[in-house]
């Protein structure tokens, strides 16, 4: 068989999600630029520890055997994949990276499409349609309050106990999409609420993440953690305040260092020339985050390479990590499925940009929906402000379920 072939030419657009399917879009945007694909040249699914090294590979001989035409030269044009990663080494969920046959990009004043398909396919036509709204209520799923509150608790339990430093537990909403639901219009709510976070949309994952795990182009990256979240104040005094009082915080600032540090740690490793700047208050229209931005040289490595070494940071995890995973798994009892692992898409040089799967849902095929929102534990931390910081941050894909046009 031979390779793919990708040929990138520029255009001009619309919207750019009118191009895609509505049940099963494929999207990751930032404010009005991103890349958004329809249809499949190429999917590959991975399971299990190596699912990342696996993908690497995988993708490394796709993009050797590709013929790519790529008139345009920006980030996100030439052939593409987009993939999400398993959470979990254990996880049932399967991790993909899809090359659709078409895909539509905007970045800045660059407007492209790229036609991708097998020798001999014929292009993809373009193809808009109307976004549909689809309106659904999320209710209590495997892990309600109580339940909530109960993990928290045993989780300060275990910290004191000596057995982890930090453990991030999440709880899940439960919700089923009509039949013909148009999965965009999720997309579109998230974009308009949260414009400076990436919304994501990948095989049946949607969400708003601010949480950039690693974006790479010609061999520069930029990372960013976020740790230590405190809901934004009703008045700009107050708000000033509390966004002051996070980063001073001492229980926020050692949960936020065990998730920079393991960050830190790793990408020097790989770049000797990382840096990192200070923890800083990071304002999102929901609530304040603590944030430290890693920037460095990555050399000719994919950012699938970054992903197996980088994933789970704490976090999503906790620290030490082996031991956070094991008792994330007996506490939740549940499947975390894709939320917290990374999701992006990749070029056939490696670059690319992967965010973690934070603020958003799983979508089955079946229409079944499920959200997770999850916070870090350490010890000093309490039941009932852990649930309400999990309630702040399942607010992004309550709202754009609920009201997804506004
Ligand atoms: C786990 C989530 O968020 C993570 C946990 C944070 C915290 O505990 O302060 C902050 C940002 C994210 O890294 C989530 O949104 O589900």
């Amino acid at each position: 068989m031979g390779g793919l072939r990708a040929r990138s030419e520029r255009a001009e657009l619309g919207r750019l999600l009118e191009h895609a399917s509505p049940r099963s879009p494929l999207a990751i945007r930032r404010g009005a630029d991103g890349i958004v694909g329809r249809g499949e040249a190429m999917r590959m699914g991975f399971r299990g520890p190596d699912r990342f090294v696996d993908a690497a590979r995988a993708w490394r001989e796709v993009a050797a055997a590709a013929e790519v035409d790529d008139a345009v030269g920006v980030p996100g044009s030439g052939l593409v994949a987009f993939g999400a990663f398993a959470f979990d080494d254990a996880s049932e969920a399967e991790s993909v990276l899809v090359v659709p046959r078409l895909v539509v990009g905007r970045r800045g004043d660059d407007e492209w499409v790229t036609w991708i398909g097998a020798d001999g396919d014929a292009d993809l036509p373009i193809h808009e349609t109307a976004i549909d709204e689809v309106r659904v209520e999320l209710s209590d799923g495997a892990i309600g309050r109580k339940r909530y509150r109960a993990i928290v608790a045993e989780a300060v339990a275990r910290i004191r106990a000596g057995e982890a430093e930090k453990l991030v537990v999440a709880r899940d909403r439960v919700g089923v999409l009509p039949q013909d639901g148009d999965v965009r219009s999720v997309v579109v709510g998230l974009g308009r609420r949260y414009p400076d976070a990436v919304a994501y949309a990948v095989d049946g994952l949607v969400g708003a993440s601010p949480e950039t795990l690693v974006a790479a182009h010609r061999g520069h990256f930029f990372s960013r953690v976020l740790a230590g979240t405190a809901a934004r104040g009703a008045t700009p005094a107050l708000d000033a305040e509390i966004a002051e009082a996070l980063a001073a915080g001492d229980k926020d600032l050692r949960e936020h260092r065990y998730a920079a540090d393991s960050a830190i740690e790793v990408l020097r490793g790989l770049a000797p020339d990382a840096s990192a700047s200070e923890p800083f208050p990071l304002r999102l229209p929901n609530l304040w985050h603590l944030a430290t931005d890693i920037t460095g040289t990555l050399g000719d490595r994919s950012t699938l390479d970054v992903l197996s070494l980088l994933h789970p940071t704490a976090a999503v995890a906790g620290t030490p990590r082996e031991a956070s995973l094991r008792i994330i798994r007996e506490l939740e009892g549940i499947d975390r499925g894709r939320y917290a692992g990374p999701v992006g898409w990749v070029d056939g040089d490696g670059g690319g940009e992967w965010v973690i799967a934070l603020r958003g849902a799983e979508i089955s095929p079946d229409g079944a929906i499920r959200a997770f929102a999850g916070a870090g534990v350490v010890a000093g931390s309490e039941p009932e402000a852990e649930l309400a910081e999990t309630a702040v941050k399942l607010r992004p894909i309550t709202d754009a379920l609920a009201d997804p046009l506004p």
